[in-house]
């Protein structure tokens, strides 16, 4: 059966967005995750170890790896080639989508206003990640952004904590959201972190 990036935003409530320095991390940083409950992992582009970080993480057993930040087509390639499972974008431009949509691989992209949301409409897609959640005027901004478009649902990143994840996850059309507040400064407190996340009602 074909995963859908519906399916990978129901995993759980939590999306960690993880920005890997040292690729020797990635693997038990991956295991204390999906330990504590968190299985699908987002690993942004953002530094030169996250493409190993990928192909790490898919050794865990139970892990759902994507690549995050993703904003060209060669970009795009490497994190396929890393073994990307689900592909996240900050934003939404038909020259991004088209290959990723063609592809089938489950794409995240990012959308921050109304006509973000009507290009991904025109595209076919219908989940996206409100990116910056925060930044972009919150859970007000979401809410009265999603009224017009009863068939979208949403990944809220940017800016969002443990305290305020659950009046996000309180929203219907938000299906989970995404942050780095998971990640602490050791893989036991990751893992402590992770927990708690996924105890979160979606
Ligand atoms: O790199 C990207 O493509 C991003 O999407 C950015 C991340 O989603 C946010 O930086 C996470 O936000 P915080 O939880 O506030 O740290």
């Amino acid at each position: 059966m074909t995963v859908t990036i519906s399916d990978i935003m129901q995993t759980s409530p939590v999306i960690p967005v993880l920005v890997v320095h040292d690729a020797a991390q990635a693997r038990p940083m991956a295991e204390a995750l999906v330990k504590g409950g968190l299985r699908v992992l987002e690993v942004t582009l953002r530094t030169p170890a996250a493409l190993e970080a990928i192909a790490e993480m898919k050794n865990v057993e139970g892990a759902i790896v994507g690549a995050g930040t993703v904003v060209s087509a060669e970009q795009f390639k490497q994190a396929m080639d890393a073994g990307s499972e689900f592909i996240v974008s900050p934003g939404l431009t038909e020259t991004i989508a088209r290959p990723i949509i063609d592809s089938r691989v489950p794409f995240l992209p990012g959308i921050a206003n109304a006509g973000d949301i009507m290009r991904g409409l025109d595209l076919g897609l219908t989940h996206f990640k409100f990116f910056p959640a925060e930044a972009s005027g919150g859970l007000k901004a979401l809410k009265a952004l999603a009224a017009p478009f009863y068939q979208a649902k949403f990944c809220p990143t940017g800016g969002i904590t443990e305290a305020s994840a659950p009046e996000w996850l309180a929203f219907d059309p938000v299906l989970c959201v995404g942050g780095s507040w998971i990640v602490g400064a050791t893989h036991a407190e990751t893992e402590t972190r992770a927990h708690a996340a996924a105890g979160l009602k979606a």
